[in-house]
Order: C-alpha cells, then structure tokens, then sequence
C-alpha cells in the first residue's frame, strides 16, 4: 500500500509558476476527445447549445446591478462629454474605475488566473457576500456524487455532517451516496433544501477497480437522475471532510481542483501518465496543471460528457490490458487538457491532512482525512 500513498508524491520542486505554453487546442480537441451528448433532454428549464463539441451554460448568469456606483457611472460619462467647464471630479471617478466592493484587496503572492484566462479560486479573490447575492437570487441545484463502497461507509458520517455545516450552505443540495451497502449509510440530519438518495452498485474486491468505475457510475446517474435534477454536479472523494466554505465560487461550467502535492512543482514531477499505449497519455513537456482526482464538477451537462469521455478511454486502457499510473485521476488530467477547466480551485479546496499548510493556503476548506489503509482496503 505505500506504493500507493502520496508520499511518492512528496519531492518538493522549486516553485515555478504553472507550466506556460501548452501544446494542446481546447477549441480543436482530437475527435476522439469530443463528446456530444445523445439524446439529452431538457427536463430541467435550460436554455442549453448542444451542437456538436460545443455546449453553454445551463443558465447564463444574468446580469445584477450590485455595486451602486454603476449608475454613478453612466451619468459621468454623459455629463464629462457635455460640459468641459464643469468639475472633474465625475469624469476623473469614471477614469478611475469603480472601487473594488467591499474593499476588496484581491492577492499579489498566488497566481489566480490560468494562462487561458480561467479563474484560480483563492482565498481573498472573490467577496463571498456579493458571489452569495449572485447566485442565491438563481435558486440552484447543486449535486454531490460520494462513493463510499466496502469499508468506506465510514467515512460518510463526517463528510455528510461536516458538508451539511460548510458546503454550498442555503442552496439546494443534493447528495447521491454509492455504495454497495446501503443499510450501512448513516442517517444525518439534513436542512431545508437538501436531499440524500442512496444507488447501489456492487461491492469489488480491487479498490482499482472501484475507482476505475466512478466515471461510468456517474455517467449513468447523471443521463437516469441528476440532469433531472441539478443545475451543477460537484464529484468528490469520501475519505474528506470540510471545515470551512465552499460556496457558489466555486461554480463553474468545468471545474477541476489543482492537487495539493503538486501546485508548486514544475510539470516534469506531474504524475500523468507517460506511456504513448494509454489513452491517458500526456507527454513529458506537456500539462498545464496537475489536477486531483478527488475533486471535479462543473454544469451537469459538461461533466457529463467529461464522465462519458474518461469511461470510455478507461475501457480502452482496459481492453488493451493497461491501467493508468492513477486510475482516473489520469484520464481527467488527460481530459482537462484538452478541454480546458473554465475555473480551477486552489488546493484550499482539496487539502491532504498528511501535508504541512503552507504560507499562501489561508484557509483549507476540505481535505482528505489520513486513512489506515490496512483496515479500509478490499484487496490490501
Ligand atoms: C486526493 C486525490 O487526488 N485522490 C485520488 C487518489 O486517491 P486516494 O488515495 O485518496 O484514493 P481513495 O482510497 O480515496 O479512493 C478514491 C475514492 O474511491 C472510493 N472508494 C475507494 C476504495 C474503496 O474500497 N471504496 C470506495 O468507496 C471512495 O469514494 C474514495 O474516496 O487516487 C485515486 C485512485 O487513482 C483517485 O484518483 C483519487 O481521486
Ligand atoms: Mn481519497
């Protein structure tokens, strides 16, 4: 089992931002990487393109005049064009710009956009009260798929408990517990507005292959339930725990979370695959981030086709007897290569309790909980 553990993981590298000059075209991916999505329907009211390779948001966020100083604004413009002789101070405040809400400072000592404009969510980059004013006013569902197979059920009692205190709070949340046993699945108090099912799927005895088959599982959910039922889907690990906000900032068409061995290293100490025969083959100089596998969401409909797209790689690795370095977690670094994430997350959001916190994580959100791999493992 050391093998598997993170530490192999641990060799710290020397702090060069994040690798620059990407090969890849997100707007021409290689055919095989398209997915359209067949048959989907629209039960949900969604407004959705789903041409061919191209899809929109579920709900395109809609303008909120929030910061007063807007229409402020507008009359300045007319009133400098008018009058040459009159104060400046109108004009000047325009020239200015407006200030930034709340007094929001923003950060000078982490990187917070990618080399393709993406925001990096940090501590201290976005005002939590006016993302809650945006959202809120949406009235959105936001989906949480948890697998907790074989001993870990375990871990669902602190995930649901410690989600119930800090992730997504006053939204619509719906949980989807997988497990194979579901008698096994404690029952926690709930708020208002959110809602647990519980699917079964079969027990395995290679927890490879428990991972392995997370993307299928989700993919069938999704296309029998969730499209119905969400607007956005985050699919998380269950050996975590939150301790601190995760709200609408983190929403986003495809998000991915930058793993937390690995956000200061350079791209050659990346753990993707390197074999040309996988389907999750990246090559040495290639890789923008390197992305956990723990952490993915985005709107129901693009991680659908991320889910259906990394399936179906998965399947040919396996019937071409090859298994990716880390299961999954290198077909979704494969995937978000060449679809680009249109928001990533700092590794506040998905921290490792074996790991020392680190000057530029202010606040860790959620982790993943350090685990007795001897008594939670089927086949170690
Ligand atoms: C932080 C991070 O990036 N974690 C990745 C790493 O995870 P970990 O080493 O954290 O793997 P893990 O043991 O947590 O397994 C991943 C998840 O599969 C589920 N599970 C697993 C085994 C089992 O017997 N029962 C069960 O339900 C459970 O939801 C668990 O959280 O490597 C895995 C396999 O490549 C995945 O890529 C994980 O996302
Ligand atoms: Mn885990």
């Amino acid at each position: 089992m050391g093998e598997r553990a993170r530490d192999l993981r641990k060799t710290q590298g020397g702090g060069r931002p994040p690798a620059q000059g990407h090969q890849g075209d997100p707007l021409h991916p290689p055919s095989s990487q398209q997915g359209a999505i067949e048959g989907w329907g629209q039960p949900r009211e969604r407004g959705a393109n789903t041409q061919r390779g191209v899809t929109t948001h579920p709900r395109p966020l809609q303008p909120v005049p929030l910061h007063p100083a807007s229409s402020l604004h507008q009359a300045d413009v007319g009133e400098g064009q008018r009058g040459m002789d009159k104060p400046r101070e109108a004009g000047d405040r325009w020239r200015e710009g407006p200030a930034p809400a709340r007094g929001h400072q923003g950060r000078t000592d982490v990187v917070a956009v990618t080399p393709w404009l993406a925001p990096i969510v940090w501590e201290g980059t976005f005002d939590p009260d006016l993302v809650d004013i945006i959202y809120k006013s949406m009235n959105l569902t936001i989906a949480t798929t948890v697998f907790a197979v074989g001993k870990y059920v375990r871990f669902l009692q602190d995930f649901l408990e410690t989600a119930e205190k800090h992730f997504m709070v006053d939204f619509n949340v719906r949980y989807y517990v997988f497990t194979d046993r579901p008698d096994d699945v404690p029952s926690v108090n709930l708020s208002q507005g959110r809602h647990l099912s519980v699917i079964q799927v079969p027990g395995s005895n290679r927890w490879q292959e428990i991972s392995a088959r997370r993307m299928e599982i989700i993919q069938t959910a999704i296309e029998r339930q969730i499209s119905r039922e969400a607007d956005y889907i985050f699919c998380l690990d269950v050996d975590s725990k939150f301790h601190a906000r995760w709200g609408a900032e983190s929403l986003g068409r495809l998000v991915a979370v930058i793993h937390p061995w690995f956000y200061q290293q350079t791209r050659d100490h990346f753990t993707s695959e390197r074999r040309p025969a996988s389907t999750a083959y990246i090559p040495m100089d290639e890789g923008d981030y390197y992305y956990a596998g723990a952490v993915f969401g985005g709107s129901v409909e693009d991680v659908y086709t991320l889910t259906k797209v990394c399936r179906n790689q998965l399947e040919e690795d396996a019937r071409n007897s090859i298994e990716a370095a880390w299961q999954e977690e290198s077909h979704l670094n494969r995937y978000l290569l060449y679809n680009k994430p249109s928001k990533l997350l700092s590794p506040e959001y998905q921290w490792d309790d074996k790991k020392t916190k680190t000057n530029e994580v202010k606040v860790i959100r959620f982790s993943s909980v350090i685990k007795n791999f001897a008594e939670i493992c089927p086949n170690e």
